[in-house]
């Protein structure tokens, strides 16, 4: 047995690198276990990853959590956004799901926006306006190109949904990553039949909706699995909305995470609905709102840079005049799916630690250029930011956020924070607590508070001129 005081849980993330586990003791919040598992992302084109190398590292990552895995008695699962898995009547996967950062689908969400109302009334209808990130886009994508993938499938799942249904047997999702989807109306909390019609979707292969503190089933007997069958199972979320759980986000507080997509978000009680599309009105996973913004390039972009310039990731230079717009994915904020990397600025003192630094700095130029759009008015702008996911590890971006954003910083200790939400909601189930209560009774925002410096204006000014200038060119594609 554990050391732990009271039940335990577990808590996944399945986003887009790897799946992560965590088992937590519900009275202190203590981490007693964890494990870790990679996954596969297709380059080229496209991003695409098998849905059951998810399984497959679930759990691996359970397996590393030991013995202290078999006491859990909840679980939840986190996931990555938007993903659209295709399953057969047989529950097996049609083909590999389509992540939340293929763009190909960029036509298809241009022509959705055009013939369901525009940006207005899409923004009214569900909250968002869809950017090829949307899980909508994805399916009309399959359906132009893939018609066969189309006829061969039983059932539409979300990563996290996949996931929750091979533990339980049961379709369900929730409608923090429902809201993801494009076909959720944020207006009416209920799918979108208008949508569904328009793009050819039967509700019927949609899974079934489950409501804040409810729960979505219980484990299915498994030899893969360590639990008992009978272990609950809460509805899991998607990992942003994990993540608002697990930091234990009260309205207002602003969230940056640096992880393979960039976000910037906070809770809100008001319902979202940003009709310029930078904004993605998404609901929580308690019954409030997280609008939020996303980038397609932060930490593996800035990786890919040190990378070719044969540097660590920390070995960053000041004084840069050089700006790098590092769209190495196409974007998504600012709205250029079909943009690549731009340099501008070069000379011959120009240093590779110079460089780096300004692929930092226009990753989180892009993050913080939405900042003051998902923030409502009740939010207090001069609270710490919230730095989370891989990237807060690192010493330049978190000087790179300070620098650019003039605003204190403060770095919570606990590393997992989607996993540790799902957690706090599987600790719900348990004991009838708010989830968000559960995390702040844990202190996992518990960190340092790096203090405010001169906000950088030359540097944004600068990035914010040559964003503009390329606009052609970051317009098209490299073919
Ligand atoms: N110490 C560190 N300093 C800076 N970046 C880091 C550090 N550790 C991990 N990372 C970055 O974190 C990223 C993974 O973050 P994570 O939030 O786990 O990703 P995801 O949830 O998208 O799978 C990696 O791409 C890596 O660049
Ligand atoms: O698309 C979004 C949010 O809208 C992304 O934030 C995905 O949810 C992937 O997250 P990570 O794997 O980067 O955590």
């Amino acid at each position: 047995m554990s050391a732990a005081e009271g039940p335990l849980v577990v808590g996944v993330d399945t986003s887009t690198q790897s799946t992560k586990a965590l088992v937590v003791d519900v009275a202190t919040g203590q981490v007693v276990a964890s494990g870790q598992a990679p996954h596969t992302v297709s380059s080229g084109a496209g991003r695409e990853s098998d849905p059951r190398q998810w399984w497959d590292a679930l759990c691996e990552a359970l397996r590393q959590c030991g013995s202290a895995a078999h006491e859990a008695a909840a679980v939840s699962v986190g996931g990555q956004q938007h993903g659209l898995v295709t399953l057969d009547a047989h529950g097996e996967p049609v083909r590999p799901a389509l992540l939340w950062n293929d763009v190909r689908s960029a036509p298809q969400a241009r022509r959705l926006i055009e013939e369901l109302g525009g940006p207005k009334g899409w923004a009214e209808r569900t909250g968002s306006v869809p950017a090829p990130s949307f899980t909508v886009t994805k399916w009309a994508w399959l359906a132009e190109h893939e018609p066969e993938a189309l006829r061969a499938t039983a059932a539409v799942r979300l990563p996290h949904d996949y996931l929750t249904e091979r533990l339980t047997g049961e379709g369900t999702t929730d409608r923090g990553d429902a809201s993801g989807t494009g076909w959720w109306a944020s207006a009416t909390e209920a799918y979108d039949e208008e949508t569904l019609a328009h793009v050819g979707l039967d509700p019927a292969l949609l899974p079934r909706m489950v409501r804040p503190g409810e729960v979505a089933g219980t484990v299915r007997a498994s030899d893969e699995l360590p639990f008992s069958p009978g272990t609950l199972v809460a509805a899991g979320t998607g990992d942003n909305a994990a993540a608002a759980l697990g930091l234990g986000l009260l309205p207002g507080t602003p969230v940056l995470s640096l992880g393979t997509s960039g976000t910037v978000y906070a809770v809100s009680t008001r319902r979202p609905a940003d009709p310029t599309g930078t904004v993605a009105g998404f609901a929580d996973a308690r019954g409030d709102w997280l609008p939020l913004a996303c980038t397609l390039n932060c930490t593996l972009a800035v990786d890919r840079v040190a990378a070719l310039l044969g540097v660590d990731r920390e070995a960053v230079e000041p004084g840069t005049s050089v700006t790098l717009l590092p769209f190495l994915d196409g974007e998504r904020t600012p709205d250029l799916p079909h943009a690549s990397g731009v340099l501008h600025g070069l000379r011959h003192d120009t240093t590779r630690g110079q460089l780096l630094q300004a692929a930092y700095d226009g990753a989180v130029h892009a993050l913080l250029g939405a900042l003051d759009l998902v923030l409502d008015e009740d939010a207090d702008r001069t609270a710490p930011l919230l730095l989370i996911g891989g990237g807060a590890r690192g010493t330049a971006w978190q000087e790179t956020v300070r620098r650019l954003s003039g605003r204190p910083v403060q770095v919570p200790e606990a590393r997992e924070l989607v996993a540790l939400g799902a957690a706090a909601q599987a600790a719900g189930l348990l004991t009838g607590e708010d989830p968000a209560a559960v995390a702040r009774r844990w202190e996992t925002a518990r960190g340092p508070v790096l203090d405010a410096v001169e906000r950088d204006e030359a540097a944004l000014a600068r990035i914010s001129g040559v964003l503009s200038d390329a606009g052609p060119l970051l317009e098209r594609g490299t073919d």
